[in-house]
């Protein structure tokens, strides 16, 4: 799978300075292992944001890269990082931080794969779980972690991780890392003030407000920055529509007739709290529709159930919060609903990015009720999307 030329050079980033664009991963220069594991692990050709970034990461630069959800940015930062790691060493070398538990396992199985013919050695660090088992895994030497940031933290303060070689930070969903609501701001500061003063910070998410872009430069010295549009943020290969449920309570009934869609390949249903989510998987099963459901009080061998049975496909459907809105990728989801839209205009762009992968087609249906209207309107405004009436054909089309 892979984007067509044509959207490919539809898709303009506004650069600082002239970039170089890398057309073919041989053309970056890479370590023959490493290329092996490009190659094995099924990629072809690079993306956009690949051809143009994980060669300025290999340079040594601080970097600040933004593309589309589902472009290949996990990829990018593991690749220009796997290309900088001495393996002779078994000093932990790199460190990545993302939000969720989730997302940080799924990113340190990436780098395992990518890095498959390099011996290297990468684990996940996250919350929910006793710290002795990675205590034991880490003694033996890491190059990599991919963590959260609270448990990182805390394994830094008990000296359990030890960043004195650490030569590469990468903050993932970076906006959401250093945005003012979610608490991670202070931890990720603290983080950075144990770390070497010569570390090189890469930068990545889907969505980079000027605001988050005003922050990194607190820890950031002059960056490269590649960056989308905000006309250009919104994938065309996912279609958005609206449906009109007017009230709240229409909702049930609406997902229900709409069920048979959900279940053609695989569909992931937001909703905006916790309760929603419980609520709704229970009336659902009752209803003796079969789904599974994720949110942030569920005990971790739980979360960890859902998130195996559903990426196997032995679960169809699944209702969660904005937990699962960032990074997750789970290729076979070609249908994201907002029973309730997002809170956060970014997340809008992130939730319906979880279909549509990889140049794959998506469909995203937006429930609307009348207080609705005007946030539908404002997601419109800010991505420059139309998000019309759903059509009847709606089967078709995902
Ligand atoms: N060059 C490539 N060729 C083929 N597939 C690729 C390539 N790069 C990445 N992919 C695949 O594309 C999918 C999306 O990649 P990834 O999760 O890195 O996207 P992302 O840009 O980080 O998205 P998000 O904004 O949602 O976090 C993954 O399944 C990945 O394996």
């Amino acid at each position: 799978m892979s984007f067509s030329r044509e959207s490919d050079a539809r898709l303009k980033f506004k650069v600082s300075g002239k970039l170089k664009v890398s057309p073919t991963f041989e053309a970056m220069n890479l370590k023959d292992d490493l290329l092996r594991g490009i190659y094995a692990y099924g990629f072809e050709a690079p993306s956009a944001i690949q051809s143009r970034a994980i060669t300025q990461i290999i340079s040594g630069r601080d970097t600040i890269a933004q593309a589309q959800s589902g472009t290949g940015k996990t990829a990018t930062f593991t690749i220009g990082m796997l290309q900088v790691i001495d393996f002779k060493s078994k000093e932990l070398q790199s460190l990545i931080l993302s939000p969720t538990r989730e997302l940080a396992k799924q990113i340190s199985q990436v780098v395992c794969n990518l890095g498959d013919y390099m011996n290297i050695s990468a684990q996940a660090i996250t919350g929910g779980k006793t710290m002795q088992m990675d205590n034991k895994k880490l003694s033996r030497g890491t190059h990599v972690v991919s963590g959260t940031p609270g448990r990182v933290l805390d394994m830094i303060k008990r000296r359990i991780l030890n960043t004195r070689h650490l030569k590469l930070l990468v903050l993932d969903e970076a906006d959401e890392l250093l945005s003012e609501t979610l608490g991670f701001k202070q931890q990720i500061y603290d983080i950075f003030a144990k770390l070497p003063t010569s570390v090189q910070v890469v930068v990545v998410s889907a969505t980079m407000s000027r605001d988050i872009l005003e922050i990194t430069k607190k820890f950031m010295s002059d960056p490269v920055k590649i960056l989308v549009k905000q006309d250009q943020i919104s994938l065309e290969g996912i279609k958005q529509y609206h449906v009109n449920v007017d009230r709240e309570e229409w909702k049930f009934d609406t997902l229900c007739d709409l069920y048979d869609s959900l279940t053609i390949t695989q569909c992931v249903i937001f909703c905006n709290t916790k309760k929603v989510v419980d609520w709704l998987a229970s009336k659902l099963t009752q209803a003796n529709f079969a789904v599974s459901s994720m949110h942030g009080d569920m005990k971790q061998e739980d979360r960890d159930k859902v998130m195996n049975d559903f990426r196997s496909g032995t679960s169809r459907v699944l209702i969660s919060t904005d937990v699962w809105a960032r990074g997750i990728d789970v290729q076979q989801v070609s249908l994201v609903i907002n029973y309730d839209l997002p809170e956060l205009l970014e997340n809008y762009i992130h939730r319906i990015g979880r279909s549509g992968r990889f140049g794959r087609k998506g469909v995203a249906i937006n429930f609307v009720t009348r207080q609705d209207l005007r946030k539908l309107k404002e997601i419109e405004k800010h991505y420059t999307v139309k998000i019309p009436a759903m059509p009847a054909n709606i089967q078709e089309l995902s």
